[in-house]
C-alpha cells in the first residue's frame, strides 16, 4: 500500500488504535510507510484541506480522473503543490500521473486560492494556514514549583527572571504563544501559568533538576484538597504513576515538615508505569519519604496490616475514561472535495464499470456513516465506541472499578481523609461513584461523609466550578462539595473531578478513643499542659511520635531567595503570603485570581489554617 493509501485509510477509516491523530499513527503496527511521514502528510493535508478542496473542485480533477477518490486527490495534490520533493511516487506510477496530467490547471487554481486570501507570496500563505490551524490559546502550560527542591521565589528569580507578571489567566491565553508572560495561580499555591509554546520547559535546568513539574492545574487539586499534614500520619497514593500527585503530596508535606517516620505509600499496578513513577519520585527528590509498591494492586493491600497502621489519608486517582484530557481529539477538521454528481466512485458514471478496478475503500470514505470513535483510558487502554450504549457500558465498567477502590480505602482503620479524582467528564465516573460510595455499607458503618465546600482549603472552596446537582441526585451538599473543571471554559484547565470524604472517627468503635482524645491529640502533663521537648515539639498520643521532626520543623512558606519583585515583603524582605502560601501582590488593583465572582468569605481562612503544632 502506498504512503497515500495509508494516510487515506488513517484519515477516513475506522481505527482500533484510537486517541489523537499522533497516537493513532504511531501505535499502528500495520503501517508499511515510515510513521513520521504518514503523520506529517495526514496532518498537513488536513490543515490545507479547505484550500485543497477548492483547488481540486475548481480544476475539476475528480471529473477527469475517475479513479481518484476525494481523499486521495487532496493528499496527492498537497504533495504536488506544497511538499519539497513533490509526490513521493515514481513518475510512471498511475496515481502520480493522474495529478501530473493536470499540473497547469492545479497550479493556476492554487494561485487563485492564494490571491483570494490576499497572500502576496507562498510564505505568507503558509503563515496564514498555520495561524488558522493554531486557533486561540485554550490551554496554558501549567508549572508547579516542587517545594521539595525549590521555592516560588527562587524560580521567579531564575527560570522566570525578566518575565512579565500578568494578573489573570485570560492575559496569559491572549498574550500570544511566544510571549514571556506568566500568572501566579490564585487557587493552588506555587503554580504558574505561561503561554503553551513560549519555550520548551523540559530543556530547562529547573525541570531537569526536578525543581519544577509540568502539571495541569486541575491535576493539582487532589493533593491540595487532601491537605496532608504531619499529624495525618502515613499517606497512601493508591494509583500513582507517573507520580504527579505523589510528588505533589511530598511537596506539600515538605513545606509543613514531615512527621518523624511519616511515609507516602505509592501503589502502581503496572510494572512499566511503576518504573516511570520511581524515576519521577527520584528526580523530584521525594524518594526518601516515599515507599513505592511497584506492580502492586492497591485492592490487594490489607488495611489491617501493620504496615498501614498509621495511614490517616489516602489519595485515589484511579484509571478512568480520560475524557477530560486535553489533546485527545486533535484530529484536524478535514474538508473533502465533492465528487462530480454522477461519479459514484471508481468506475465513474458507466454502470458497467461500477465494480471494475474498484479498490475496496476504507469504510467511512465518501459515506455518511461516521467512523466509530475511540475511547482511550488515561492509562492507554483503547476501546472502540460506536454507540451511546458502548460508551455507557465502558463508563459503567470503569465506575464499578473506581467504586471498589474507594470502598477499599474506606476500610483503613485510622484513615480520616480520602480524595477521589478522575480526569473524566462523565457524571457516571464522578458524582455517580461518589453517591454510591456514600451510600455503601462501609461508609455508613465507619461514618464517612463528603467534605463540605465551606470546610475545604481556601483555593478549593473559592473555585467556582462545582459538581452537577442532577448527577448528585439533588444532594446539594454533595454537589457543592464536589470540585469540577471543564476544558475550554476559559479557565485553562483540563476536564477534571475531585471530591473528598472525611470521617471523625466517632463511629465504628472509635468513640471510646475519641473520648480519651477529647483533650486533643497531644500528650499532656498533670496540669493539662501539652508536653513538649526542648524544641517545643509536642508528642502525639496515638503514635507516641513527634508530629514533626525538630530538624524539619521549619514551615517554609515565605522563605527562599529574596530581592525586589512584584510581591509585598515584610521588614526582613521576605515575601508576605496568606496562610495557604499565596503571595500578596504589590500592584494596587492587581489580584492573582482569575475569578471575578469573589465571595464574601475571603477573610475566613479557618479551613486552610496551618497554625503550627499546637492543638
Ligand atoms: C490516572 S492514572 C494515575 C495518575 C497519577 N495519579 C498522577 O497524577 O500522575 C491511574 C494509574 O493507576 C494505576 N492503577 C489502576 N488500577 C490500579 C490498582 N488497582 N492498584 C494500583 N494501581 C492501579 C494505573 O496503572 C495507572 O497508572
Amino acid at each position: 500500500m502506498s504512503l497515500y493509501h495509508e494516510a487515506a485509510a488513517l484519515l477516513t477509516g475506522p481505527s482500533t488504535h484510537g486517541g489523537s491523530l499522533k497516537s493513532r499513527v504511531f501505535s499502528n503496527k500495520d503501517l508499511k510507510s515510515p510513521p513520521a511521514q504518514v503523520y506529517a502528510l495526514a496532518l498537513e493535508t488536513c490543515k490545507w484541506s479547505a484550500v485543497l478542496k477548492e483547488v481540486v473542485e475548481n480544476a475539476e480533477l475528480l471529473k477527469h480522473e475517475r479513479k481518484l477518490t476525494p481523499i486521495l486527490s487532496i493528499l496527492l495534490v498537497h504533495d504536488h503543490l506544497l511538499a519539497k520533493g513533490g509526490i513521493a511516487l515514481p513518475v510512471s506510477h498511475g496515481l502520480r500521473q493522474s495529478i501530473d496530467r493536470h499540473k497547469a490547471r492545479l497550479t493556476s487554481e492554487f494561485t487563485k486560492a492564494r490571491i483570494r486570501r490576499k497572500c502576496p507570496t507562498i510564505d505568507t500563505f503558509r503563515d496564514l494556514i498555520e495561524s488558522e490551524h493554531a486557533g486561540p490559546v485554550q490551554h496554558p502550560r501549567w508549572i508547579r514549583v516542587n517545594a521539595v527542591k525549590s521555592t516560588l521565589d527562587a524560580q521567579l528569580e531564575t527560570t522566570f527572571k525578566g518575565w512579565e507578571l500578568v494578573p489573570s489567566i485570560t492575559e496569559v491565553m491572549t498574550a500570544g504563544r511566544k510571549k514571556k508572560v506568566m500568572c501566579l495561580d490564585g487557587h493552588v499555591p506555587s503554580l504558574i501559568a505561561v503561554p503553551p509554546s513560549v519555550m520548551d520547559f523540559s530543556k530547562t535546568e529547573a525541570y531537569k533538576k526536578g525543581e519544577i513539574i509540568l502539571q495541569d492545574k486541575a491535576s493539582c487539586f487532589p493533593a491540595y484538597l487532601l491537605d496532608p499534614r504531619p499529624e495525618d500520619g502515613d499517606i497512601i497514593d493508591a494509583c500513582s504513576a507517573p507520580g504527579n500527585k505523589t510528588t505533589h503530596l511530598a511537596g506539600i508535606l515538605s513545606e509543613r515538615g514531615f512527621a518523624r517516620g511519616q511515609t507516602i505509600h505509592a501503589f502502581e499496578k503496572d510494572r512499566n508505569r511503576a518504573k516511570t513513577l520511581q524515576k519521577m519520585i527520584k528526580i523530584a527528590g521525594s524518594d526518601a519519604k516515599t515507599v513505592v509498591h511497584p506492580a502492586e494492586d492497591f485492592l490487594r493491600a490489607d488495611p489491617q496490616s501493620e504496615e498501614y497502621a498509621h495511614v490517616g489519608a489516602l489519595l485515589l486517582d484511579p484509571s478512568c475514561s480520560g475524557s477530560g484530557i486535553v489533546g485527545r481529539d486533535d484530529v484536524p477538521e478535514l474538508h473533502l472535495p465533492e465528487p462530480p454528481a454522477n461519479n459514484k466512485g471508481a468506475g465513474g458514471s458507466n454502470p458497467k464499470n461500477a465494480n471494475k478496478n474498484k479498490r475496496k475503500r476504507p469504510e467511512g470514505e465518501n459515506t455518511t456513516k461516521p467512523p466509530p470513535s475511540i475511547m482511550v483510558d488515561d492509562d492507554g487502554e483503547t476501546t472502540v465506541v460506536s454507540s451511546e450504549k458502548d460508551l455507557q457500558q465502558r463508563v459503567e465498567a470503569l465506575a464499578a472499578f473506581q467504586l471498589q477502590i474507594i470502598l477499599h480505602a474506606f476500610e483503613f482503620p485510622h484513615a480520616k481523609k480520602v480524595t477521589y479524582s478522575t480526569c473524566s467528564i462523565h457524571a457516571g465516573e464522578n458524582e455517580g461513584v461518589a453517591l454510591k460510595a456514600l451510600r455503601s455499607e462501609v461508609a455508613r458503618r465507619r461514618g464517612w461523609r463528603v467534605l463540605k465546600r465551606e470546610e475545604q482549603v481556601r483555593g478549593m472552596r473559592e473555585w467556582h466550578v462545582r459538581g452537577e446537582l442532577e448527577a448528585s441526585e439533588g444532594d446539594r451538599e454533595l454537589a457543592e462539595g464536589c470540585v469540577r473543571a471543564y476544558r475550554d471554559d476559559g479557565r485553562g484547565t483540563m476536564g477534571f473531578f475531585v471530591v473528598m470524604f472525611v470521617r471523625d472517627g466517632t463511629v465504628d468503635g472509635e468513640k471510646q478513643r475519641e473520648e480519651v482524645d477529647k483533650e486533643g491529640p497531644y500528650v499532656r502533663d498533670e496540669q493539662g499542659r501539652i508536653v513538649r521537648d526542648g524544641n517545643g515539639i509536642p508528642t502525639l498520643k496515638a503514635t507516641g511520635m513527634k508530629p514533626v521532626e525538630a530538624e524539619e520543623d521549619e514551615v517554609r512558606f515565605g522563605s527562599g531567595s529574596d530581592g525586589e519583585g512584584p510581591f509585598v515583603r515584610d521588614q526582613e524582605g521576605r515575601i508576605v503570603r496568606g496562610v495557604d502560601g499565596m503571595p500578596s501582590l504589590k500592584k494596587p488593583g492587581v489580584v492573582n485570581v482569575e475569578e471575578d465572582e469573589s465571595e464574601s468569605d475571603d477573610d475566613d481562612e479557618s479551613g486552610d489554617d496551618w497554625s503550627g503544632f499546637d492543638d
